[in-house]
């Protein structure tokens, strides 16, 4: 996969984060609680924490889907928590592949269109290359039917399809939120190495929601959410 070469990974640097959600009767309650976090270039960091604990709200955060109530997060010079939204869509466009809890695939496409889908949201036009790389993807994922609509798709089958397609812009900062929880031992085991094998061929940072020791094992470290407010530490 190296032929494609991602931009640069940058340090990752979260700073006076806090982040409140609104309970039922909309009441605010802290989610996340992070004084000072920072995840050097190319680390391959594990996020482990219990249910609810706010992983998810993590990843989304570090993708700029939402923004946090106070406090920043940089992603080397850029101020990626006060760029404006289209500059932040353009940003995670360019930098980030984001593999979904809930894989977020379009069902009516088959698996080559949902793998090339980044290439679409860019305006290119799909190219022999970019359908080749797909493949190569794909056929890494353990995916050999390409034209079978993701709707037919076993939930195992659309989580491969959902890392390939994070993969597939070669993202400089991979976001991968649960990425294994769909597959059986030996499936996950697989994928986990791959997803791992390629963020080093191509140097991206990978941060990584997981209740999956092996896979979580296979990180440099291991930062944990839990236990009254929210604060990150890198375990070794
Ligand atoms: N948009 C939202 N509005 C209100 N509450 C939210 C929202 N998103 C998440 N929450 C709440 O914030 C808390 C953290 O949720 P989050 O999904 O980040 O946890 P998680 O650690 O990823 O959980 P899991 O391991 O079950 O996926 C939970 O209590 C959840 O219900």
């Amino acid at each position: 996969m190296s032929e494609r070469l991602a931009s640069a990974a940058q340090p990752l640097h979260f700073s006076g984060i806090e982040v409140d959600h609104r309970d039922g009767d909309g009441r605010p309650f802290r989610v996340l609680d992070i004084p000072d976090f920072k995840v050097p270039p190319g680390a391959l960091i594990g996020l482990r924490g219990p249910s609810g604990s706010g992983k998810t709200s993590l990843l989304h955060l570090a993708a700029g889907f939402f923004l946090p109530d106070a406090g920043s997060i940089r992603w080397g010079d850029v101020a990626v928590s006060t760029l404006p939204g289209a500059a932040r869509d353009r940003w995670r466009r360019e930098t980030v592949g984001f593999i979904f809890q809930d894989f977020h695939l379009v069902p009516e496409l088959d698996v080559l269109a949902n793998i090339t889908l980044p290439a679409s949201f860019s305006g290119w036009r799909q190219t022999s290359d970019q359908v080749a790389r797909a493949t190569t993807l794909a056929g890494r994922m353990g995916l050999t039917d390409l034209r079978r609509r993701a709707a037919v798709l076993s939930r195992g089958e659309q989580q491969r399809v959902a890392i390939a397609r994070a993969l597939f812009n070669a993202p400089a900062l991979i976001l991968a939120d649960e990425p294994t929880a769909s597959l059986d031992p030996a499936h996950a085991a697989e994928v986990g190495s791959l997803l791992v094998e390629v963020a080093r061929e191509s140097g991206a940072t990978l941060l990584c929601a997981s209740h999956d020791p092996v896979l979580l094992a296979r990180m440099q470290q291991v930062a944990v959410i839990g236990d009254g407010p929210l604060i990150l530490k890198v375990a070794a």
